[in-house]
């Protein structure tokens, strides 16, 4: 079963230089189960290809399904509302809540899901190497700390599908292998589909399936 797909997109944005066409006619399937690494240059469109396919921004043109639900044809509120049950979001900036504790922020999301599992969360903080700092607020923790807890808070709330912008580019090479590997395990373990924006093509080859960006279209990975 397709976990995402993206039908003929198109994007372009209104700059001080003119219109900048971001996207065209992109197209993508992402099978559950499957992870897809998106590579491109800086600028090239990876996360404003991310932002719409989890229907934070609205294409120009095209289609895109989470599972069955076509995000296009919603309007903010159903978006929101499949956002919160079926899709998990790691941003570059973690976005973490600064009132709450590593603790409440990694149950936050399970809560907004309406899924209570404290066993697996408290399993995911082990293994994200968060268990000694659950008590701690995000303006006590390291940047890659951080990520870590973003990183939790996300997978904490069982997605089926997650979309994961440079999720360990805060983290040493070896903890960023071993924290993408939790990623993928955990993600196909459930049957959940993983599309991750990276720079590294170490980090690309681990997953199932590899495109590129370029000119505002997608092809091979070089
Ligand atoms: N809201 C916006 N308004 C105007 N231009 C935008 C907007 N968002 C993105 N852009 C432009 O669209 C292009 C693609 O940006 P995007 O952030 O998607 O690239 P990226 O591949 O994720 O880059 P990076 O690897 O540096 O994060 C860039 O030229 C950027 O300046």
């Amino acid at each position: 079963m397709k976990a995402l797909t993206l039908c003929d997109i198109s994007k372009s944005f209104d700059t001080a230089e003119g219109r900048v066409e971001v996207l065209k006619h992109v197209s993508l399937g992402l099978e559950a189960g499957q992870s897809l690494a998106l590579t491109g240059e800086s600028g090239s469109g990876k996360s404003t290809l991310l932002h719409i396919a989890a229907g934070l921004e609205q294409p120009d043109a095209g289609q895109v399904r989470v599972a069955q639900d076509d995000l296009t044809a919603m309007g903010d509120a159903g978006r929101a509302r499949l956002r919160r049950g079926q899709v998990g979001l790691i941003f570059q900036q973690f976005n973490l809540i600064p009132s709450l504790n590593v603790g409440a922020n990694l149950a936050f999301q399970v809560r907004l899901a309406g899924k209570a599992d404290a066993a697996f969360v408290a399993d995911l903080a082990q293994r994200l190497g968060l268990e000694g700092l659950l008590q701690r607020y995000p303006e006590q923790l390291s940047g890659g700390q951080q990520q870590r807890v973003a990183i939790g808070r996300c997978l904490a709330a069982r997605p089926a599908l997650v979309l994961a912008d440079e999720p360990t580019g805060n983290l040493d090479e070896a903890t960023g292998d071993q924290v993408l590997d939790l990623m993928l395990h955990l993600t196909a373990q459930a049957g959940a589909a993983l599309l991750l924006v990276t720079h590294s093509p170490r980090l690309a080859a681990r997953c199932t399936s590899r495109a590129h960006l370029r000119a505002g279209q997608l092809g091979d990975a070089p």
